[in-house]
């Protein structure tokens, strides 16, 4: 590993001189080191008695790991005293406000895939920094209802084998890997680039009698491989983290979706607009691939409150362009069994 450190890709990214550039190279300063210590607390499993449940649910109605409201409590604390406004949190049901002159807000998801942690598979944070909305009659809130592409910086740190920071200041993503040799985060991958193609599918498959028949459709195609319109074989991963989803997809490409499905409270996805799908889609997009709520950019809507959930399709661009493609062309529904089998029309 010979890239840049952390703190010295920051500090070229605040040579220009530019205060804003310079808060935001605080803020992730500040959430690198609090990531630090949910990194031990993780790695301590069931010796650590951090993983325990709570018995309370949040925001969404999701049931709460002692480490869920231990990661909230440790972000929001290394918050205290940045250049930020407003903190907001899937933990909380409303935000924080901080220090009112700051120009930043900043909402997260302070551990997710909690529900995989007394399983010791891969968990992490994610994190979307925004400008501050300022104004006599502007609520906190506000400030993370505007659409993601205003995002100013996003990333997550996952914990897994590796403790790793991916990171995007608005022009490429970088990878970092924490090394406990040199005690901080240094570069591993310059300019991450999801390759266009793939032939990696993401998707929960026990809720497939919920989708509707668009998602059925396009996980078809896949499942018939060779013998199907898609004319190649395709391989499955479900971890359900989507950090360690995202991970993968950064690195190798495949797509990941978690759609709308008729189950009660299903009916937009599963995942946050504001605090999951934002970050991941701003990361996703500065790496060359695409992220939509199977139809829109995601980057594009606007979230009409803080916990509000949105179907989510990201990674490879032609993958993400198809599935669209499903929703909208009839062509792809009505005329795909005559069409099935070896022409190819509807190769990627
Ligand atoms: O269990 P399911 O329905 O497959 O959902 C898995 C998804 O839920 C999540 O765990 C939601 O995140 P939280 O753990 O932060 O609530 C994602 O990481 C993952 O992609
Ligand atoms: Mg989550
Ligand atoms: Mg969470």
């Amino acid at each position: 590993m010979s890239g840049a450190t952390l703190e010295a890709y920051l500090a070229s990214y605040t040579a220009n001189g530019d205060d804003l550039a310079r808060d935001v190279a605080a803020v992730i300063q500040r959430l690198a080191k609090a990531a630090l210590e949910i990194r031990k607390l993780v790695g301590q499993g069931a010796l650590g008695a951090a993983n325990a449940s709570r018995g309370t649910s949040n925001a969404d109605g999701d049931l709460r790991k002692n480490l869920d409201i231990l990661s909230d409590d440790l972000f929001l604390s290394c918050l205290q005293g940045a250049p930020v406004a407003c903190y907001a949190s899937e933990e909380l049901e409303k935000p924080v406000l901080l220090e009112p002159s700051a120009r930043l807000a900043v909402a997260m998801d302070p551990l997710d895939g909690s529900s995989n942690i007394d399983a010791n598979i891969s968990v992490g944070t994610i994190f979307s920094v925004l400008p501050a909305l300022k104004g006599p009659d502007v609520d906190p809130t506000q400030s993370f209802l505007q659409p993601g592409n205003r995002q100013l910086a996003a990333g997550f740190f996952l914990y897994g084998p590796q403790t790793a920071l991916v990171l995007s200041l608005g022009k490429g993503t970088e990878i970092f890997i924490f090394s406990s040799r040199l005690g901080c985060f240094v570069e591993a991958c310059k300019s991450v680039s999801i390759p266009e193609r793939t032939s990696e599918f993401a998707i929960n498959m026990s809720n497939y009698r919920h989708w509707e028949e668009a998602i059925r459709l396009y996980v078809d195609d896949c499942l018939a491989g060779s013998d199907g319109p898609r004319e190649r074989d395709f391989n499955m991963r479900w971890i359900a983290s989507l950090v360690a989803e995202a991970f993968r997809i950064l690195c190798r490409g495949g797509i990941f979706l978690y759609p709308a499905d008729g189950r009660k409270g299903y009916h937009q996805g599963r995942l946050r607009l504001v605090y999951e799908a934002n970050p991941i889609a701003f990361l996703v997009e500065n790496a060359g691939g695409a992220a939509t709520s199977c139809v829109t950019r995601i980057l594009d809507l606007i979230p009409e409150n803080l916990h509000q959930r949105v179907p989510l399709a990201f990674g490879s661009r032609r993958e993400v362009a198809r599935v669209a493609r499903y929703h909208v062309d009839p062509n792809m529904i009505g005329e795909r069994a005559p069409l099935f089998g070896k022409r190819g029309l509807f190769r990627a």
